[in-house]
């Protein structure tokens, strides 16, 4: 499976929307400016009006052979659209609580300017009497549902790095709906079967933004009982307690797809022993146990994953599924630590999660907790004022060694068996060796960056003179920058006034060395891994001392 086109970075599209949620009806003179906002959208819109009568033909007069499912706004057919013979998804919404023409046309327009990979796009829409039809583009591969639970006899199960992509796809359509479009858009519904997959297994988020438009709008029982109940198991527990709705909400249901994606269970499976049932339920006693982790793994992997890459996916997942909201990351968050995770040994790079700029430092401390070799809990926590600089040095540098040591027995020992593991005993020493490894809470950054070898040349511009100090070549010919949790987004960097295209930022400290790319030719500044010497030839900090890939 090849569909990392759609893995791409999203741009940073700041939608012009401003009513896709109802905010603007509290603003002063709201009805003259929703009025001119809804003029201004019909201009630009590229979506198709249809009427009843070509969305009947399309469908075979909505014939049963053309009906995909029903869901909980109304029934699905597959239709042909003449005369281009575009094939789409058509979806009549049910008619009771319906909305008039124009707040139905408003919201229909709202949702048609999400455009992103990772979104399945609307193409059109049909208001035609008392009839409501939405018309998307046609997903041919079926949902993730089918491909993880209701598997067909012609298809083999998903791979480790299949799964990791498609939450990593997954990730980035609702990364687009929070944080690309304004205001951002809380998706709701979010489930497998609402993640359809194209022939190339890449996700397309369904169903968003549609509850302005179904039954019980307005109505917190009837919304509460027909669409919360229908995904129980996906619904965050302050949605299903009272209704409490936010992005984090999103988050829990992004985490409960991603524990789905990893152990191959339901999110709710009655057919399962009562404790078994709530698949979030069953995980979280076995979250703070990691060498349970195996266990929860999907059987039919076969162990074919890498242990760190597990630990790491179940962490992200534990993360999500918080009880409390405020707790859970941010979805750019686990957006960044999934593409990582997504990246298949055959790319050339690592499949675990390297020192990254989290939006949040909780999800870089909780990776580097859920690593199985460098678990806090498996280390000696000692002050960092009782160490010394040059013991820490030292420190880092003799785990560096080991953990590059264990990088390439881990890889070895992959290539003979493919499971990606070391014995047990092996396991075991090797935790042993390293749990008299003193270790503070900047340090567990660093033990995850030091995973992950990198090239880089430090150059001094005053003369002009390239002096290689403590270059690491990767193991691959991917180069990485590594980045300072103490660094990471810091507001005035954000600030697009204070930056110029293009320019690299590099932070140093007594122990530490970063690089990161502040890119501003899109609108959020963005990370990047340094690929290679023509992406980046030139690199200056504050200090006047650059830093230069090597190849
Ligand atoms: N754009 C599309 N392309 C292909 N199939 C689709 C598309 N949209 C929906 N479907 C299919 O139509 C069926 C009904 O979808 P729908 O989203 O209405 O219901 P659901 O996801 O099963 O339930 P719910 O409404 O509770 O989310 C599902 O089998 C879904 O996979």
């Amino acid at each position: 499976m090849h569909c990392f086109p759609c893995f791409s970075t999203p741009k940073s599209k700041k939608s012009p929307t401003r009513n896709e949620t109802n905010d603007n009806e509290t603003r002063p003179h709201a009805r003259e400016n929703k009025h001119a906002e809804e003029a201004e959208q019909l201009e630009e819109t590229t979506l198709k009006t249809f009427t009843f009568r070509e969305l009947a033909t399309a469908t075979k007069n909505f014939r049963q052979e053309c009906l995909l499912g029903e869901g909980g706004f109304g029934r699905v057919y597959k239709g042909t659209l003449q005369p281009t013979g575009q094939v789409v998804a058509v979806k009549q919404l049910d008619k009771h609580g319906l909305h008039g023409n124009k707040e139905f046309q408003a919201e229909v327009l709202s949702l048609g300017r999400l455009d992103h990979p990772n979104l399945v796009k609307l193409v059109g829409y049909c208001a035609d009497g008392d009839q409501r039809l939405l018309v998307y583009d046609y997903v041919t591969g079926g949902s993730l549902q089918d491909h993880l639970h209701d598997l067909k006899s012609d298809r083999g199960p998903m791979d480790w790095t299949t799964r990791m992509q498609i939450a990593y796809g997954a990730a980035q359509g609702l990364d687009y709906l929070h944080d690309k479009v304004n205001p951002p858009v809380i998706y709701r519904d979010l489930k497998a079967s609402n993640v359809l997959l194209d022939d190339d297994l890449c996700p397309k988020l369904s169903d968003f933004g549609l509850h302005k438009l179904g039954p019980g709008t307005g109505d917190k029982m009837v919304a509460l009982t027909s669409r919360v109940m229908g995904t129980y198991g996906y619904s965050a527990p302050e949605y299903t307690r009272g209704g409490n709705l936010t992005l984090k909400s999103d988050v829990y249901s992004f985490g409960v797809v991603l524990l789905e994606l990893i152990t191959g269970r339901r999110a709710l499976d009655t057919t399962r022993p009562n404790d078994e049932q709530n698949l979030v339920s069953w995980a979280q006693p076995l979250f703070g146990d990691p060498k349970r982790y195996p266990d929860m793994a999907d059987p039919v992997l076969e162990n074919k994953f890498s242990e760190r890459g597990l630990n790491q996916a179940v962490a992200i997942a534990s993360m999500c599924v918080q009880e409390e909201a405020t707790t859970r990351p941010l979805i750019s968050d686990v957006m960044v630590a999934l593409s990582f995770l997504s990246m298949s040994k055959e790319d050339g790079v690592p499949t675990t999660v390297p020192i990254l700029s989290f939006r949040d430092k909780s999800m870089s401390i909780a990776l580097s907790r859920h690593d199985s070799d460098l678990a806090p809990s498996k280390l000696a926590v000692e002050d960092e004022k009782s160490s010394t600089s040059s013991d820490k040095e030292s420190s880092v540098d003799s785990m560096k060694e080991r953990v590059i040591k264990r990088e390439e027995e881990d890889s070895s020992s992959e290539s003979d068996d493919g499971s990606g593991s070391n014995s047990d005993e092996e396991q075991e020493e090797d935790r042993n060796s390293l749990s008299t490894e003193p270790i503070d809470e900047k340090n567990q950054a660093q033990s995850l960056k030091i995973n992950y070898r990198y090239s880089w040349e430090e150059v001094d511009v005053s003369d002009d003179k390239l002096s290689s100090k403590g270059s690491q070549k990767s193991n691959d010919e991917s180069i990485y920058s590594c980045y300072d949790i103490d660094v990471d987004h810091d507001d005035s960097l954000r600030n697009k006034e204070k930056r110029e295209e293009g320019d690299i930022h590099s932070s140093k400290s007594d122990d530490d060395q970063s690089v990161y790319f502040d890119d501003v030719s899109e609108d959020e500044i963005s990370f990047h891994r340094i690929k290679s010497e023509v992406d980046v030839d030139y690199v200056e900090d504050d200090s006047g001392t650059s830093l230069h890939p090597v190849k």
